[in-house]
C-alpha cells in the first residue's frame, strides 16, 4: 500500500472462488425491443441467445446502455461503442466527451485554455480549418457545438474560416446531409456579413473519407487528406449544397459513402487547401475515427500514405484522442479521466487476460475498454489479438464478417488454459445494422449468435463462466419511429434507421463454473453497463473497489 493508502489489491470475494475461466462476450449493437418486422435480432435465428433469455430473471436481465447511464448529456442520447465499452470496462459513469464539450462551451472555458490560445495565434494571418462530422447524432460530434465554436472564434479575431465536412447518415437518417449543409451555409453567410471570410471548402461521406478507425484502411484518410489539405478531389463544385445534392443523386449513393469533393472558385481553384501558417481543429469529440487523421496532421515521421505536402500548422483536437500517445499534443477540452479500469485492477491481481475482435472493433475491447488507453497494462499477463477486417466493402456485402474467426480465437484461448478472462466483441449486429440493409442484418445476427455458441461450448468444456452482454442497441430496431413508437412515414414510405437506439441491452451469466447460488439481484432495477465491471470482478473471485457501480449479482445459499 502506498503512502496515499491506495492499493491495486482487490479484497477476496467472501463467497466466490478464484481461478475460473471467464468469457466476456460483447455483442455490438444488440438491444432488446419488441418483436416486429424491423427487429432483425428477433427475426434472425438466434437459438443461443434465445436459450440464455430463458434464464431470466436469475441469469438474464436487461441493463441500460444509453443517456445518463453511460455519461451522455441527456436521456435522448443513444448509446454508442465508446461510452458503452468505457462503462463496461471502467465500472463507473464518467461525463463523456459530448458532455464535457457542452460544459466547456457553456462556461466559455473552451476559449481560455492552452489549446485555444495555441490555435488563436494563427487567426491574424492564417485560416482556421474545422474538420469533422456534420451531424447532430451526438456520437462523434454535434452541429450545435460547431455553431458555438464558430460564434466563439468569430468573436475572438478569426478572419478566415474553412470547413471540411463529413456527411453522416449513420448516426442520423440517410439524406439528412442536405439539411445540415443548408444550416451550416446559412450560419456561414451570417459570418460573411460580419466580414469574416467563412466557407465550406471540402467534403465527403464519413465512411469513404477521413473517418476510418483502428488503421483498417488508410486510403480513406488519404482521400480526406487530398481534399482537405491538398485541395484535390475527383469532384469539384462551386457550392457544398450543390455538391451534396448532386452526389446523392447518383444510383445507390448515400450520405455515409459520398465521394470526396472540393469547393472551387470561378477559376476552378480550390477555395480552402490547408497551408503553412493555418490552424486546424478536428471537431469530433470521439476518438476512434479521428486518430488516424490526427496522426497524419501531427506526425513528422509518417509512412501510411504519401502526404505530398505537409503544411506547418497549429493543430488542436476537440479532445485529446489518445492519452497514451498524447495525440494530438494540443486540444480544446480535456477528455474524461477514466482511471483505475477493471482491466488494470484485474491485471494487478494476477488475472491473465485475452482480448479479441476484428479490426473495425478491435479498439473497442482494448482501447475503449481500458479507458481510452492503448497498449497493455502488463504484456506478460495480457494478449490482444486483432483479426483483419474486410476493407473497401460495406458490411451488408459480407454480413457474417469475422464472427466465426473471432469465436475460434476465443475458443483456442479458453482451451489453452493460459487465460482467466477471454473478452471479445462480435461486431455483426452493429456494423451491418448501420447499413440499413434488413435482410443482411438478419444474416449478421444469426452469425453473431453462432459465434456466441462456439465460445459458450468452449466454456462448457473447461468448466468456466460466461458473461454475455452488449454495448448498445442497433439491429433490434431498423425503422425511424414517432413518439408513440409507430414507424414514421415520409412520402408514404418508412424511413430506415441506420443508427444506434435508446434500447436496453441483455446481460446473461452462466456456465458450469458459476457457483450454484449466484443470481442477479432484484434491487438494482436501473442497472446499466457500468454495473457490469463489478459483476465480472466478483465472478473472478474479487470484491470490486468501493467507488465502482454496484454489482448486479448476489450469492444465496443453495
Ligand atoms: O461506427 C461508428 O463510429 C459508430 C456510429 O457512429 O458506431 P459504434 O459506436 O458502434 O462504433
Ligand atoms: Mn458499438
Ligand atoms: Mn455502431
Amino acid at each position: 500500500m502506498g503512502s496515499s493508502g491506495f492499493s491495486w489489491k482487490l479484497p477476496d470475494h467472501p463467497k466466490l472462488p478464484k481461478g475460473k475461466t471467464i468469457a466476456v462476450i460483447v455483442l455490438d449493437g444488440w438491444g432488446e425491443a419488441n418483436p416486429n418486422e424491423y427487429n432483425c435480432i428477433h427475426n434472425a435465428e438466434t437459438p443461443t441467445m434465445d436459450s440464455l433469455k430463458k434464464g431470466a430473471p436469475e441469469h438474464w436481465r436487461l441493463v441500460r446502455a444509453h443517456g445518463k447511464a453511460v455519461g451522455l448529456p441527456t436521456e435522448d442520447d443513444m448509446g454508442n461503442s465508446e461510452v458503452g465499452h468505457n462503462a463496461l470496462g471502467a465500472g463507473r459513469i464518467f461525463a463523456q466527451g459530448a458532455k464535457l464539450v457542452d460544459l466547456a462551451l457553456e462556461s466559455g472555458k473552451i476559449f481560455e485554455g492552452d489549446g485555444f490560445n495555441y490555435i488563436k495565434e494563427s487567426f491574424e494571418t492564417g485560416t482556421l480549418h474545422l474538420i469533422g462530422l456534420l451531424s447532430d447524432g451526438g456520437v462523434h460530434s454535434r452541429l450545435d457545438q460547431v455553431q458555438l465554436l464558430l460564434k466563439g472564434v468569430s468573436e475572438r479575431g478569426v478572419k478566415r474560416i474553412r470547413l471540411h465536412v463529413l456527411t453522416d447518415g449513420r448516426d442520423v437518417l440517410d439524406g439528412s446531409s442536405v439539411a445540415f449543409v443548408e444550416t451550416l451555409e446559412n450560419d456561414l453567410a451570417k459570418l460573411r456579413e460580419k466580414g469574416i471570410d467563412a466557407r465550406i471548402a471540402s467534403g465527403g461521406g464519413r465512411m469513404n473519407v477521413t473517418m476510418d478507425r483502428y488503421e483498417n484502411d488508410w486510403s480513406v484518410v488519404k482521400r480526406g487528406w487530398d481534399a482537405q489539405v491538398l485541395g484535390e478531389a475527383p469532384f469539384k463544385f462551386t457550392s457544398a449544397l450543390e455538391a451534396v445534392k448532386t452526389l446523392r443523386a447518383a444510383p445507390k449513393a448515400n450520405d455515409q459513402y459520398l465521394p470526396p469533393f472540393v469547393i472551387v472558385d470561378e477559376s476552378g481553384k480550390s477555395v480552402g487547401p490547408i497551408v503553412d501558417g493555418d490552424a486546424v481543429v478536428t471537431f469530433n469529440f470521439r476518438a476512434d475515427r479521428m486518430t488516424m487523421l490526427a496522426k497524419a496532421l501531427e506526425y513528422e515521421k509518417f509512412d501510411n500514405f504519401d502526404r505530398v505536402r505537409v503544411p506547418k500548422i497549429r493543430y488542436a483536437g476537440m479532445l485529446e484522442y489518445d492519452g497514451e500517445l498524447k495525440l494530438p499534443r494540443h486540444y480544446l477540452v480535456s477528455p474524461p479521466e477514466i482511471d483505475r479500469t477493471s482491466g488494470e485492477y484485474l491485471v494487478h491481481n494476477g488475472v491473465r487476460t485475452f482480448a479479441c475482435s476484428e479490426t473495425v472493433k478491435f479498439g473497442h475491447v482494448t482501447f475503449f475498454w481500458n479507458g481510452n488507453r492503448s497498449g497493455y497494462f502488463n504484456a506478460d499477463l495480457e494478449q490482444y489479438v486483432e483479426i483483419p477486417s474486410d476493407s473497401g466493402i460495406t458490411f451488408n456485402e459480407q454480413p457474417k464478417m469475422k464472427a466465426v474467426e473471432i469465436a475460434e480465437k476465443a475458443k483456442e484461448a479458453i482451451l489453452s488454459g493460459k487465460f482467466d478472462q477471454i473478452r471479445v466483441n462480435l461486431p455483426n449486429g452493429d456494423m451491418v445494422g448501420h447499413t440499413g440493409d434488413i435482410e443482411a442484418t438478419i444474416v449478421a445476427c444469426k452469425a453473431a449468435d453462432e459465434a456466441v455458441k462456439i465460445i459458450l461450448d468452449a466454456i462448457q468444456q473447461v468448466g468456466g463462466i460466461y458473461v454475455v452482454t452488449a454495448d448498445h442497441g442497433n439491429a433490434e430496431d431498423m425503422v425511424k419511429r414517432d413518439k408513440a413508437g409507430k414507424p414514421l412515414l415520409k412520402d408514404g414510405k418508412v424511413q430506415i434507421l441506420t443508427s444506434h437506439t435508446l434500447e436496453p441491452v441483455p446481460i446473461a451469466i452462466g456456465g458450469p463454473g458459476l457457483a450454484p447460488g449466484v443470481r442477479f439481484r432484484n434491487d438494482v432495477p436501473t442497472g446499466g453497463l457500468a454495473n457490469v465491471a463489478a459483476t465480472v470482478m466478483n465472478l473472478h473471485g474479487f470484491e470490486a473497489p468501493s467507488d465502482y457501480e454496484t454489482t448486479l449479482i448476489e450469492v444465496v445459499d443453495k
